[in-house]
C-alpha cells in the first residue's frame, strides 16, 4: 500500500536547481528551519563548487552571510542527486524553464525539458512517497504533466502529490523578499491527499511566514497567478515607458507624470520608473509564454494584448539607442562611448536580457568603440553577451569607472547602481578626462542632471527633453492647441 502523505513529516528537503531561485530560497529556508535538513542539488558541477566556496555563484545582498551561517549544518550543496532525492520528504523543482529555441512554439513557448527530466529522475530513484513542489515558473497545467510522468514511471507502493508554489522574489532584493514575502501561493489537488500535502508545505513556511500570507488555491490558479503577476509588473513599466516617449515629444517630464499617477492610491507608486527598458530572465519569457498559451487557446486578442507589452519594451530599447546617435550629430562611428552598468538591474551581477546588451549592440553596429564598466558583472560574461571572444573588436571592459570614462565622448547609464549617483562619483573628474562636447545619456533617470549640466555635460535622459522651455515647441498641427 502507498505511504500516506499525511504520514510524511518534513524533515528533509531536496531542491533540484542551484540557480538564482534554488540557492537563495533554500538558504532562507534553512536559516528559518533549523529542524529541517536542506540539500540543493544541481548537475552543474561548477555551480555547486561555487556554492561550496567563498565566492558564491550569484551576487545577492545578504546571501553570503546566510550561506556561511547554515552551510554544513542544515544546508548542503551537492551534485550527487540520487541519494538526496531518495532521502527527501519534499522535493522542490527549481530548474530553468527557458523559451523554446526550436520546434513547435519556438521563440514563445516555455521549454519544460528540464522539469520533465527532474520528474523522470525522481520516479526512477525514489522508493517511498513524496511531495513534489513545482517552484519553477511553468505554463498553466504543467503540474498535470509532472503527475503523468511520475505516475507512468513510479515504483510500486510509492505515490506523489504535486504542488504548485511559484516564487516571487526579485533579484537584488531576494533575501528580503524571501524573508518577508507579500504572499506564498500553494496550489494543490482538492483531494484529501492534496490537502494534506498543502498543509505539509504550509507548515514549512509557517516557520517564518504568518498564516494570513500563505494562500491555498487550486493548482491551475497558482500556476497562472505567477505568469499574470509578471505580466502585470512588466505591463506597468511598458506603460510608463510609452508615456516617456510622449513626454520627450511634448515637453512633459515623465518623473512628474509618474509621481502624479502613483499618488492615486488605486495605482500606487511602485514600478513606475521609466527606463531604457526592462530586462531580466523572466519578464520576457513569461509573457511570451502567456502569449503562446493564449494563442493555443484561440484567444488571439488576449495574445495580441500581452505581446504589445514586449513590443513596447523593444521600442523603448531601440529608441534610446537611436537617441544617442541622433544627439551625437547623427554619427558615432569611431567615437568612444562609456557604458556604465551592464547588469539588468542594480544589486545583481545577472545580465540575462539586460537592456545594456541591446544598447551596446546598437552602438557597436553604428561603429562606436565601447568602454564598459559594471561593479558586479564579470568581464567574460560581458564578452559572451556581446558575442565577442576577446576585447579586440571595439570593446574594452574596465574595473574602474574613471578609466572607462577616460577619452570617451559620452557616458551611457544602463543600470541604476547607487554608486553612479552624483554624490558618489566625481563627474567633474570624468568630464575633465573626456572629449568635448561631453554627453551623458541617463537611461535610468538616477543622476542629478542640473549638476551635470553645470559641469558642462550635455545631458539626455528618458522621458524629458533637456533644457526645453515652453517656447521650444512648435505647437502647429497638434489639434490646434
Ligand atoms: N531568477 C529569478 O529571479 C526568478 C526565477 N523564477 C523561475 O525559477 C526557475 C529557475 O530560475 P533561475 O534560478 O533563475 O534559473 P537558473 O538558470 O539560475 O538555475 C537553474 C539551475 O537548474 C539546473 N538544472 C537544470 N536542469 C537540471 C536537472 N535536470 N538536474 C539538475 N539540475 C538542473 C541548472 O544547471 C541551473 O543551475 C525558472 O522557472 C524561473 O522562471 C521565478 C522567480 C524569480
Ligand atoms: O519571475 C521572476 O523572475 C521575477 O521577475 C521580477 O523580478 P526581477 O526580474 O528580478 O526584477 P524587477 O525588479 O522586477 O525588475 C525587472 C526589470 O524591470 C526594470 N524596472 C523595474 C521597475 C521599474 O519601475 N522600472 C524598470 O525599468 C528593472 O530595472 C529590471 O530591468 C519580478 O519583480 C519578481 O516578482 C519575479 O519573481
Amino acid at each position: 500500500m502507498a505511504t500516506n502523505i499525511a504520514e510524511i513529516p518534513v524533515r528533509k528537503i531536496c531542491c533540484i536547481g542551484a540557480g538564482y531561485v534554488g540557492g537563495p530560497t533554500c538558504s532562507v529556508l534553512a536559516l528559518n528551519c533549523p529542524d529541517i535538513q536542506v540539500t540543493v542539488v544541481d548537475r552543474n558541477e561548477l555551480r555547486i563548487n561555487q556554492w561550496n566556496s567563498e565566492k558564491l555563484p550569484i551576487y545577492e545582498p545578504g546571501l553570503e552571510e546566510i550561506v556561511k551561517q547554515c552551510r554544513g549544518k542544515n544546508l548542503f550543496f551537492s551534485t550527487d542527486m540520487a541519494p538526496a532525492l531518495k532521502e527527501a520528504d519534499l522535493i522542490f523543482i527549481s530548474v530553468n524553464t527557458p523559451t523554446k529555441t526550436f520546434g513547435l512554439g519556438k521563440g514563445r513557448a516555455a521549454d519544460l525539458k528540464f522539469v520533465e527530466s527532474c520528474a523522470r529522475l525522481i520516479a526512477e530513484v525514489c522508493d517511498r512517497s513524496k511531495i513534489v513542489v513545482e517552484k519553477s515558473t511553468v505554463p498553466v497545467r504543467s503540474a498535470a504533466s509532472i503527475v503523468n510522468v511520475l505516475k507512468a514511471n513510479t515504483k510500486p507502493g510509492v505515490s506523489y502529490q504535486v504542488l504548485s508554489n511559484p516564487e516571487f522574489l526579485a533579484e537584488g532584493t531576494a533575501v528580503n523578499d524571501l524573508k518577508n514575502p507579500d504572499r506564498v501561493l500553494i496550489g494543490g489537488e482538492e483531494s484529501e491527499e492534496g490537502k494534506k500535502a498543502i498543509s505539509a508545505l504550509s507548515w514549512v513556511y509557517r516557520h517564518w511566514v504568518s498564516a494570513d500570507k500563505i494562500i491555498e488555491m487550486n493548482t491551475w490558479s497558482s500556476e497562472l497567478s505567477k505568469l499574470a503577476a509578471n505580466a502585470f509588473l512588466a505591463q506597468r513599466i511598458s506603460s510608463i515607458n510609452a508615456i516617456s516617449a510622449v513626454c520627450e515629444a511634448t515637453g512633459a517630464d515623465v518623473s512628474e507624470v509618474a509621481k502624479a499617477i502613483g499618488l492615486d492610491s488605486r495605482l500606487g507608486p511602485k514600478f513606475l520608473q521609466a527606463s531604457v527598458g526592462w530586462g531580466g530572465s523572466c519578464f520576457q519569457k513569461d509573457i511570451l509564454n502567456l502569449v503562446y498559451i493564449s494563442e493555443s487557446l484561440n484567444l488571439t486578442s488576449v495574445a495580441a494584448y500581452w505581446q504589445q507589452v514586449i513590443d513596447m519594451n523593444e521600442y523603448q530599447k531601440s529608441r534610446f539607442g537611436e537617441r544617442i546617435v541622433q544627439s551625437m550629430f547623427n554619427t558615432i562611428t569611431d567615437k568612444r562611448i562609456a557604458i556604465l552598468g551592464f547588469a539588468f538591474k542594480k544589486n545583481t551581477g545577472d545580465t540575462r536580457e539586460s537592456p545594456a546588451i541591446h544598447v551596446a549592440k546598437h552602438l557597436l553596429e553604428e561603429g562606436a568603440f565601447l568602454h564598459i564598466y559594471d561593479p558586479k558583472v564579470e568581464k567574460a560574461q560581458i564578452l559572451l553577451d556581446l558575442d565577442q571572444l576577446d576585447e579586440e573588436s571595439g570593446i574594452s571592459i574596465h574595473t574602474d569607472p574613471y578609466e572607462a570614462a577616460k577619452g570617451t565622448h559620452a557616458l551611457v547609464i544602463c543600470t541604476e547602481w547607487d554608486q553612479f549617483i552624483v554624490n558618489t562619483y566625481d563627474y567633474q573628474r570624468m568630464y575633465d578626462s573626456m572629449l568635448k562636447p561631453a554627453f551623458v545619456f541617463d537611461g535610468r533617470k538616477i543622476l542629478n542632471h542640473s549638476a551635470l549640466a553645470k559641469i558642462g555635460f550635455h545631458v539626455e535622459t528618458i522621458g524629458k527633453r533637456h533644457g526645453q522651455s515652453f517656447q521650444d515647441h512648435n505647437w502647429a498641427g497638434t489639434n490646434g492647441i
